[in-house]
C-alpha cells in the first residue's frame, strides 16, 4: 500500500511509523516534521496526509500529533475521511472493521514502541465489517 505519514515533531514513535511501514514493505510519503516542509504544525501536517487519501495519492494515512487529537481533528475535517485516533490494538482493529477507518492517528505522547507495532499489526490487517449495520453506519458518515 502508498501511506502517507504526517507529524508535528519529530518524535522517535513518528520514525519508527514511518520505518515499520517500509519494513513492511509499504511506500511511504512523508508530510510536516517528517520531511521538513516549512509548516510542520499538526494542522497543517495532518491536512495534507488526509488530501493524500482523499486525492487518491495514498491509500490511508497515519497522522501524529503529541495527543493526538489534534491531527484526527484536522484530518477528519476532510470530506470522506474516517480518521480514527487508537490508543491499542483492540481499537486499531475496531477501527478497522467497525468504522472502515482510513486514516490512523497516534499520540506520540501515550504511543510506546511495543504499543505502535501491534497497533500496526491490527490496523494494517484488518478488513472492513461486511455486516448490513456496519455499512450502514459507514454510509450515513457521507450523509451527516
Ligand atoms: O497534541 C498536539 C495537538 O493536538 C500538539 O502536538 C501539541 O499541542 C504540541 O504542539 P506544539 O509542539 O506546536 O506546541
Amino acid at each position: 500500500m502508498r501511506i502517507s505519514v504526517a507529524a508535528d515533531s519529530k518524535d522517535g514513535v513518528a520514525e519508527r511509523v514511518v520505518s515499520e511501514l517500509r519494513r513492511r514493505g509499504h511506500e511511504v510519503v512523508t508530510h510536516g516534521a517528517l520531511s521538513e516542509e516549512e509548516r510542520d504544525d499538526w494542522a497543517w501536517a495532518s491536512e495534507l496526509a488526509a488530501r493524500d487519501v482523499r486525492e487518491g495519492r495514498a491509500d490511508q494515512a497515519v497522522v501524529c500529533c503529541w495527543t493526538g487529537t489534534g491531527a484526527s481533528i484536522a484530518a477528519n475535517k476532510v470530506p470522506g475521511i474516517r480518521a480514527a485516533l487508537c490508543v491499542d490494538a483492540y481499537t486499531a482493529d475496531g477501527a478497522r472493521k467497525w468504522n472502515d477507518a482510513n486514516v490512523l492517528a497516534l499520540s506520540l505522547r501515550l504511543t510506546s514502541e511495543v504499543v505502535l507495532d501491534e497497533i500496526l499489526d491490527a490496523w494494517l490487517a484488518g478488513r472492513p465489517s461486511a455486516d448490513s449495520a456496519d455499512v450502514a453506519n459507514i454510509s450515513h458518515l457521507d450523509e451527516i
